[in-house]
C-alpha cells in the first residue's frame, strides 16, 4: 500500500490517496471521524482547534461501507480557510488588500521549517514553507491510519498510542488492565494518560508554560498486540518492519527519538538484562517471558506486543518568541509569533497510533497477501497457527 497527501495549513482542504487496499475491508466516515476527533483533542491546544471540526469526505475506492480495492481519495476541508481566501491568495485581490496580504514572513522561527524550507526553494515568503510543513497535514494522515486500523481489526490486531511523558512528568505503568481499557482510561484524559495524578501535573505543566511564554514536549508510546511471527523481514533492509515504524514516527512533525521495548536503556545493561527468554506452551505457541526488546527481534515481529516510544521535542512557536535573524535586513530580531499550541503531545500519540497503524498493515499485506481482505485473514491465521505448533 502507499499514499500520498497534499493541502496546506489555510488552504481549501487536505486530501489523501491511498492505493493498494485490500477489497472487503469495512469502512465509513464514522470511523475516520472518531480518530479525527480524537487528534483534535488534548490540553494545550491553540485556538486553531476551536475553528476546526475536522470531518472525512470519502470520494472514492469504497461502495456501500467497504473498500473496493481501488484508490481512496479522503479530504477534510480545512474551516478556518474562509478567513485565509486572500492571504493564500486563490480569490483576485483588491489593490486596498494587496499591502496587508503581501506583507511577508522574514522572521524564521528557531526550531520550525522556516528558514531551511525558505533556502531550500528560494522562497523570500516563508508562509510557502510554514503552510505546508505546519502539522495540520496530520489530519489526513489519521485518516488514513484508520483505514489501516479497519485492516487490523479484521485481522485481530489491536492498537493504541498514548502519552506517557510531558514536561518532565511520567505516567508509571501500573494503572490499566488490558489494551482495551488503556484506551477507555485514556480516551477520558485530557492528556490522554492513564495516570490520573501524573496526567494532573502534566495540564498543570501545560499551564504554566503557556503562562510564560513557553511550549513544552514529551513521550509519547504505541502499544500492537496481536501480532503473528515472522512479520518484517531480516533479510532486506528495507523491510525491516522496526526501521520502518522508526522512520514513521520520526517523520511526525516534531519527533526526535524513537525506542522499542527498553530502548535505550539497553546501552546499559547486559545481555543477560536486554533479552527476552524464549518459553512455549500449547496455546500460546512461542513466547517471550519477557518483552524488553519491545516485539522486535531481527527487523521482525515475535508475537510479543509491539512497544514503542516516540519524543516529542517543545513546539517552536513560542509568544515569548527565541532571537532569530530577519531575512531582509540580516538584523536580529524576536522570531515571529503565529497562532500557536503549547504542547500537542496528546494529540501526537493518536498521530503515532495512525502511522504505528499503517506500517503495521502495511507489512502484512506485503507479506500475506494483496487484493482481499479474506484471503488474508486466511493467510495470517495459518501463519499464526503453523507458528504455535512449529
Ligand atoms: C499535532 C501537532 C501539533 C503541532 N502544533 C504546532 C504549533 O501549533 N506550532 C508550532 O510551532 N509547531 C507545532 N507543531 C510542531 C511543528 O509542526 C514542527 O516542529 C515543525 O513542522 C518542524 O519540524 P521538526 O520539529 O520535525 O523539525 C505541532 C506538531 C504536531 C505533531
Ligand atoms: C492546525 C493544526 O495544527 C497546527 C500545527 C501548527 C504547526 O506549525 O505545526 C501550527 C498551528 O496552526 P495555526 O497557525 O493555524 O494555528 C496549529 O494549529 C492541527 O493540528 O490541525
Amino acid at each position: 500500500m502507499r499514499y500520498l497527501t497534499a493541502g496546506e495549513s489555510h488552504g481549501p482542504q487536505l486530501t489523501a490517496i491511498v492505493e493498494g487496499v485490500p477489497a472487503g475491508v469495512p469502512i465509513t466516515a464514522e470511523d475516520i471521524n472518531s480518530d479525527l476527533a480524537r487528534r483534535q483533542k488534548g490540553h494545550g491546544r491553540g485556538r486553531r482547534m476551536q475553528i476546526e471540526k475536522d470531518q472525512v469526505q470519502i470520494l472514492s475506492g469504497v461502495r456501500h461501507g467497504a473498500t473496493l480495492g481501488s484508490p481512496i481519495a479522503l479530504v477534510v476541508e480545512n474551516k478556518d480557510w474562509t478567513h485565509w481566501t486572500k492571504i493564500m491568495g486563490i480569490e483576485p485581490i483588491t489593490e486596498e488588500d494587496a499591502k496587508e496580504v503581501k506583507r511577508q514572513i522574514t522572521r524564521p522561527r528557531p526550531g520550525h521549517a522556516d528558514l531551511n524550507g525558505a533556502i531550500k526553494y528560494g522562497h523570500r515568503d516563508m508562509r510557502n514553507v510554514l503552510e505546508r510543513s505546519s502539522a495540520r497535514e496530520t489530519t489526513v494522515r489519521v485518516a488514513v491510519g484508520a483505514v489501516a486500523k479497519k485492516i487490523l481489526a479484521e485481522l485481530g490486531i489491536t492498537i493504541v498510542g498514548h502519552v506517557r511523558e510531558i514536561g518532565g512528568i511520567k505516567a508509571e505503568r501500573q494503572g490499566y488492565k488490558d489494551l482495551e481499557d488503556l484506551r477507555k482510561v485514556t480516551e477520558e484524559s485530557p492528556v490522554r494518560c492513564y495516570d490520573e495524578e501524573a496526567g494532573q501535573k502534566m495540564m498543570n505543566a501545560i499551564d504554566s508554560a503557556k503562562e510564560n511564554g513557553d511550549s513544552i514536549g514529551g513521550v509519547v508510546e504505541v502499544i500492537v498486540e496481536g501480532m503473528p511471527p515472522g512479520v518484517g523481514s531480516y533479510v532486506h533492509y528495507d523491510r525491516k518492519l522496526d526501521a520502518k515504524i522508526a522512520g514513521a514516527v520520526l517523520s511526525i512533525n516534531a519527533f526526535k527519538g524513537v525506542e522499542f521495548g527498553i530502548g535505550f536503556e539497553a546501552a546499559r545493561k547486559p545481555g543477560s538484562e536486554v533479552h527476552d527468554e524464549i518459553a512455549w506452551s500449547k496455546e500460546k505457541g512461542y513466547y517471550r517471558t519477557t518483552n524488553r526488546l519491545g516485539g522486535f527481534e531481527g527487523g521482525m515481529t515475535t508475537g510479543m506486543p509491539i512497544v514503542v516510544k516516540g519524543v516529542m521535542k517543545p513546539i517552536p512557536t513560542l509568544y515569548k518568541p527565541l532571537q532569530s535573524v530577519d531575512i531582509e535586513s540580516k538584523e536580529p530580531f524576536s522570531a515571529s509569533i503565529e497562532r500557536s499550541d503549547s504542547c500537542a503531545v496528546p494529540a501526537a500519540s493518536v498521530v503515532a497510533e495512525s502511522v504505528v497503524a499503517w506500517e503495521v498493515a502495511n507489512a502484512l499485506i506485503e507479506q500475506f497477501g494483496i487484493d482481499r481482505l479474506d484471503l488474508i485473514k486466511e493467510n495470517v491465521e495459518n501463519m499464526r497457527k503453523y507458528a504455535r505448533e512449529f
